[in-house]
């Protein structure tokens, strides 16, 4: 980095961790865009003019709110709301809800900062936002749900709108959830709005394909790393952590992509099967019975329960983290190198931590991060939304080639650019400033606002 660059950056990172106390998972992602950003303001010193850097770094708007609901028992329970409305340069602000009790402000904040990056990768148009509670959704009923959500929505409502907010799912929010929400903005509104919330049930508006876009999207674009290097997912050994929504789908299409899918978990342990795993079954227990994973080796012979272990002890060529944030630490990842994994393709959002993927990047092997990896998921919503905008349904194989073509057209952006700017085969560099450039040249253009 230059003397110039170090000098502009260096006060930007300070200011966002003088600003964002605590929020030591924004600060991770704001770390990692500006390490690779440096390489653009060089080139483009417009950008430092008009401090592209330090605002892309401050979110338009946050919202926190209260969430007060009655358990089944009677109890009266208070949960904290929140929607980060990061940037809205390209588009309405898009994004997810995550439901867990690990959610606070840092959380949702380093997923809005990345989810602006995604968006604009898409190349559709959609600015960036993340949202969600510290709700623990796991073992509550049906009703309790619902409450949730409408309470949740009771105060989220006033901030969206198909050209304001369209929220979607995450981490515990799913098509049930999304429907609960949706039923209660229309209450409220009195207004049948289907392209507000995106991840709907097809039965109303929802688009063929968003539910497994995630994954499907996560194996594309391992798919498209191998065959830059000459090689296929045909025959490898895969090993994919979680067994959540991105986690099923991204097995499903590795196993359909000719890959041998060996081992999922939860936050409990995980499963090996070398039989290969059956996802459906896993899909059965973690969604429809939302049961959990150690299940699966009561009922498969073949399969083999591992509690309080991680997954990525389990050799394999191909790993798709698809749980959640700093799963990979330098630890797992020197593990996974030394076992011989040839490509790592981030289902989930920030998987890896810094020093895992120092350890991934000296190994040279195929790196893909998330804001590429899984901006599949997006955007199918953005498809949705154009769906709904135009009163219009595609078939499932129209939109899962639309999705193909959108994840080809991601692996080229960042391929391209990281070769432009000099570090070839580098796709966390590569997205990072592809994002960035796509969303700082509509800022110049829309001013000072
Ligand atoms: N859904 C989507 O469309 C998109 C999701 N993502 C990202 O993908 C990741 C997974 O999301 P999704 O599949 O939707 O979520 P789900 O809630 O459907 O599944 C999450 C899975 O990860 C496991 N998990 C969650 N938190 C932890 C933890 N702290 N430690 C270990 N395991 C954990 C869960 O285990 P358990 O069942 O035990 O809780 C579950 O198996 C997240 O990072 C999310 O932000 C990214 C793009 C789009
Ligand atoms: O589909 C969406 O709008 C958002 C998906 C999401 O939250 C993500 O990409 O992390």
């Amino acid at each position: 980095m230059s003397e110039l660059v170090h000098e502009t950056l260096e006060p930007v990172y300070e200011q966002v961790v003088g600003r964002n106390p605590g929020e030591v998972e924004f600060h991770q992602a704001v770390r990692e865009v500006l390490d690779s950003v440096g390489r653009v303001i060089g080139k483009h010193p417009e950008y430092a003019r008009a401090k592209i850097i330090e605002r892309i770094c401050e979110p338009e708007r946050q919202i926190t709110f209260r969430v007060s609901w009655m358990d089944d028992r009677g109890e009266v329970h208070i949960n904290r709301g929140f929607r980060i409305e990061f940037n809205s340069a390209l588009g309405p602000y898009k994004g997810g809800l995550r439901f867990h009790p690990s959610v606070y402000q840092g959380i949702v904040k380093f997923l809005g900062f990345e989810q602006v990056f995604k968006n604009a990768l898409t190349g559709l148009p959609i600015g960036g936002g993340k949202g969600g509670s510290d709700f623990d959704p796991k073992g509550r009923s049906d009703r309790e749900i619902m409450a949730f959500c409408q309470s949740f929505m009771t105060e989220l409502y006033r901030h969206l709108g198909e050209y304001t907010d369209v929220p979607a799912g995450d981490t515990g929010v799913g098509s049930r959830e999304l429907g609960y929400l949706f039923g209660q903005y229309k209450r409220i509104t009195n207004r049948y709005e289907s392209g507000v919330l995106t991840g709907k049930a097809e039965a109303f508006g929802g688009s063929h394909i968003r539910t497994e876009a995630t994954g499907y999207g996560t194996a594309f674009f391992v798919k498209e790393m191998l065959a830059a290097r000459g090689r296929s997912l045909e025959g490898k050994r895969v090993v994919v952590s979680g067994s959540g929504n991105v986690a099923i789908y991204a097995m499903e299409k590795a196993r359909e992509l000719g890959g041998v899918v060996v081992a999922c978990s939860d936050s409990d342990g995980y499963i090996l099967d070398e039989d290969g795993v059956d996802v459906e079954l896993v899909q059965q227990i973690k969604e429809v019975e939302r049961g959990r994973l150690s299940e699966y080796a009561q009922r498969r012979p073949s399969g083999k329960y591992v509690p309080g272990r991680q997954v990525w002890e389990v050799p394999c060529e191909v790993a798709m983290p698809s749980a959640t944030q700093n799963e990979i630490t330098g630890k797992e990842a020197a593990l996974l190198v030394r076992n011989g994994c040839i490509a790592v393709g981030e289902g989930a959002n920030m998987p890896t931590a810094p020093e895992g993927a120092q350890v991934f990047r000296e190994a040279g092997i195929a790196f893909g991060p998330g804001k590429a990896v899984n901006a599949g998921g997006v955007a199918t919503s953005a498809l949705e939304m154009q769906q709904n905008a135009s009163r219009d349904s595609w078939s499932r194989k129209f939109t899962e080639r639309r999705l193909e073509q959108i994840m080809v057209g991601i692996h080229e952006r960042c391929y391209a650019t990281a070769e432009e700017y000099g570090v070839p085969g580098d796709y966390t560099t590569g997205a990072n400033i592809a994002g960035f450039k796509k969303v700082a040249d509509a800022m110049l253009a829309l001013g000072l606002v």
